[in-house]
């Protein structure tokens, strides 16, 4: 069966999400989105920490990785069927899952920040620590999950190479694309 698109929800009110791997900068970018936007910002891994009252690296330790991942599909499945004009900031395995994929997929902007290999590795010593699928791998482990996962991100609406810009300049990047397709599929409307 084919990918069920909601049509009652208005372009511009549906949900932006950003997906992509660990580390390409999806949580920081959402978070100028939201601010350029006015709209509020949810990052799922934030929120799971929240609800849990612990870092995602302590989840995966206490609780295993499937608890965290079916903590991911709950939160993400509910936010998508219920809400609107939020941004919301994905883990970086959460489109592994189908159901996650489709829901988004269905029900908002689904937007890839896509970087490549050479500028990813650079940023390794950054996330390291907090990221416990980095945990224990080679480099060259690394870079075997990081092509294995590409092709799982290329489901999306649209998507931005983000080598070389700056946060402020990609977030920047999305809007213009965002507010394109909004002029063009959805001119009538009065909303944001
Ligand atoms: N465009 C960028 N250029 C340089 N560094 C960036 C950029 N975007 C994010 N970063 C840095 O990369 C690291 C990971 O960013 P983060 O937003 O947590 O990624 P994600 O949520 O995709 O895992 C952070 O230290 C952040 O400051
Ligand atoms: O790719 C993954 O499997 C994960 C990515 C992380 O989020 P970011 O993509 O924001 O780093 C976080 O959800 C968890 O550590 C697992
Ligand atoms: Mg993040």
């Amino acid at each position: 069966m084919g990918l069920q698109i909601n049509n009652d929800i208005p372009l511009r009110e549906k949900n932006i999400v950003l997906i992509g791997f660990m580390g390409v900068g999806k949580t920081t970018i959402g978070r100028h989105l939201s601010d350029k936007l006015y709209r509020d910002f949810i990052d799922i891994d934030q929120e799971i920490e929240k609800l849990h009252g612990m870092p995602v690296p302590k989840i995966f330790e206490s609780m295993g990785e499937q608890a965290f991942r079916q903590m991911e599909k709950e939160f993400i499945t509910k936010l998508c069927r219920t809400t609107r004009l939020k941004i919301i900031s994905l883990g970086g395995g959460s489109f592994l899952q189908e159901e996650i994929k489709q829901v988004c997929l269905a029900n908002s902007i689904v937007f890839y920040l896509d970087l490549s290999w050479d500028s990813w590795k650079d940023r390794l010593q950054l996330i390291m620590d907090s990221r416990p699928v980095l945990q224990n791998k080679s480099l060259e482990e690394i870079e075997k999950l990081f092509y294995s996962r590409q092709s799982i991100y290329e489901a999306n609406n649209s998507k931005v190479s983000t080598d070389s810009l700056d946060p402020e300049e990609i977030a920047d990047h999305i809007i213009d694309t965002i507010k394109l397709g909004w002029e063009l599929y959805d001119p009538a409307s009065d909303a944001f």
